[in-house]
């Protein structure tokens, strides 16, 4: 008996070891697999990131995804394994090849920028046939011929903006563009989604909101690029983020059942093209189609348009030569600062040219937009990316930021050159320019909201530069927002506009000072 109780006591003793070696054994075979024998292992890529996609979380918790990926496409060329079944691609046939194909869908990971919906919605849905019907339905409601009933809702919004700055120009403050524009953003939104007036910009009542999204939003982006950690570490949300959200919803919830309150078609939003067709009631409104989209349109219309306005005002502020001619063709095309509307900003092509020139370098989406097979896809039809066979259960995408600096599309490409888009001499080069530009995406998922943000920057960059001129000023603020080299790898060029991807962006500055033209903000005050 002592003798059995020995040996099986020496046995116990080497069980670490033996769990140790099991354990190496299984990484070994697990590190030797990914490295060679896995379906994507002739692909070029960061050794980590072959291993697992925690490489994609570590740099999307530092919100820097869509600079490594640049960095990365820099060294391993123009396809790359960035995680274990993941192919990112930085080229205009890719591009083509995967936003303009049937038989490619939104991964599942989609889901994780929706948190807490219960059913998809038009942004998430990866059925195509729900997504088309959903499309459709939501769509009405941004169409340019409905932005031109909304435009005089927005101009309001856009008074109060000039408004602010005004006071500030006559107190002498810098005004931080990055709050503002998002304020501006949110409250056109709330109005055009659910007649709601958020009143960002008249004071810091509903600010909590945007508190919210800055706390949850890096968190859903870090999910979309490392799907697997989510259903791991939910509770953690569900523990610590608990308070704020619940706060968040029921604000949303005041702002939906503010609009059911009244006639359907009481006002031209969202809700009147919605209410009569998505279900609001069967499992109560939190559980509803009507919900779903409600929480996906107030961040898809408020949390983009800020990037552009912040991009451009930085961009205009540090590049003169753009800027006097810019402020040369709104002054000369336009008599009175309320002559300045959507129709006639059409003619502005510097303004466009502008416009497009900050999305592209600044873009507000800047990462990558995961596809997958469309499930029930024939597998024995070769899916071909760029020339590349895709093999089944592969996760890939383009990442814009990386399209948009890839210099064979865009030469000088951190350098502000409108002119690029209107190049008369080289309609090649402009025509390519064209095709390789991704901030909406292309294909049946593009943005849906294109018309609303063009009008929406138009107006303010167009309005603003007819009451003001405005400059950088002196000081500590001056460089707030702009790269430097202490901000870390791709963060180092002054010249350009930092970005903190989180799917959408977070960024801070330009802070700007604005000195008002002749006696035209007398308009401003009446
Ligand atoms: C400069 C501003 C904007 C940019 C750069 C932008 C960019 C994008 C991009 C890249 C997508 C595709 C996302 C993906 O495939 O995962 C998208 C989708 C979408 N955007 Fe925008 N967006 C902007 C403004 C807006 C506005 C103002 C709205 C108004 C509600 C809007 C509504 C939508 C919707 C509904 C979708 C989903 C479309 C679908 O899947 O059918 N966006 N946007």
């Amino acid at each position: 008996m002592a003798a059995i109780i020995t040996s099986l006591g020496a046995l116990l003793s080497f069980l670490p070891y033996y769990a140790v070696s099991v354990f190496v054994t299984f990484l070994l075979l697990f590190v030797t697999y990914q490295l060679f024998f896995h379906p994507l292992s002739s692909y070029p890529g960061p050794f980590l990131a072959k291993l697992s996609d925690a490489y994609n979380g570590f740099y999307a918790s530092r919100k820097s995804l869509h600079l490594i990926t640049r960095q990365n496409h820099l060294k391993y060329g123009s396809v790359i394994r960035q995680g274990p079944n993941k192919l990112v691609f930085s080229s205009l046939s890719a591009f083509r090849d995967i936003y303009k194909n049937d038989r490619i869908t939104k991964t599942k990971a989609y889901t994780a920028l929706s948190p807490g919906l219960p059913v998809p919605n038009i942004f998430t849905a990866a059925d195509r046939s729900f997504h088309r019907a959903r499309r459709q339905l939501v769509g009405q409601i941004l169409t340019d011929r409905s932005m031109h009933t909304f435009e005089p809702k927005m101009i309001e919004q856009i008074d109060m903006f000039l408004e602010y700055l005004l006071i500030s120009a006559q107190s002498s403050r810098a005004v931080n563009m990055s709050d503002r524009t998002r304020r501006l953003g949110m409250d056109v939104a709330g109005l055009l989604g659910f007649g709601y007036m958020l009143g960002l910009q008249e004071g810091d009542e509903n600010l909590f909101m945007l508190e919210v999204l800055d706390a949850m939003t890096p968190r859903a982006n870090l999910y979309y690029n490392y799907f697997s950690l989510r259903a791991r570490v939910r509770w953690i949300s569900v523990i610590f983020g608990g308070k704020m959200r619940r706060r968040y919803l029921n604000m949303m919830e005041k702002i939906v059942t503010t609009r059911m309150a009244e006639d359907t078609h009481a006002r031209h939003d969202l809700y009147s093209f919605i209410a009569d067709v998505l279900d609001a009631e069967s499992g109560g409104l939190r559980q509803s189609e009507l919900w779903a989209e409600a929480n996906n349109f107030l961040t898809a219309a408020g949390e983009t348009t800020k990037t552009v306005m912040s991009a451009l005002f930085f961009y205009l502020s540090r590049n003169p030569e753009s800027y006097n001619r810019l402020a040369h063709e709104i002054r000369s095309t336009f008599t009175s600062g309320g002559d300045i509307t959507g129709p006639k900003l059409t003619n502005c092509r510097y303004l466009r040219a502008c416009i497009d020139e900050a999305l592209r370098i600044s873009p507000p989406a800047p990462g990558i937009l995961w596809r997958e097979r469309v499930p029930h896809d024939d597998v024995d039809k070769p899916l071909i990316i760029d020339g590349q066979p895709i093999p089944p259960g592969t996760i890939f995408g383009v990442n814009t930021y990386s399209l948009h600096h890839n210099e064979e599309y865009f030469p000088d490409s951190f350098t502000f050159k409108p002119e690029r888009w209107l190049d008369p001499d080289n309609p090649e080069a402009a025509k390519l320019t064209r095709e390789a530009f991704a901030a909406f995406s292309i294909g049946p998922r593009a943005c849906a909201g294109k018309p609303m943000a063009y009008l929406e920057t138009s107006l303010v960059l167009a309005k603003t530069l007819w009451y003001f001129d405005f400059e950088v000023p002196a000081g500590p603020q001056s460089n707030i927002g702009a790269g430097r080299a202490d901000l870390g790898p791709g963060r180092n060029r002054p010249g350009e506009f930092q970005l903190y991807d989180v799917f959408n962006t977070a960024h801070d500055g330009p802070y700007l000072s604005f000195k008002p033209r002749g006696g035209f903000w007398e308009d401003i005050q009446d």
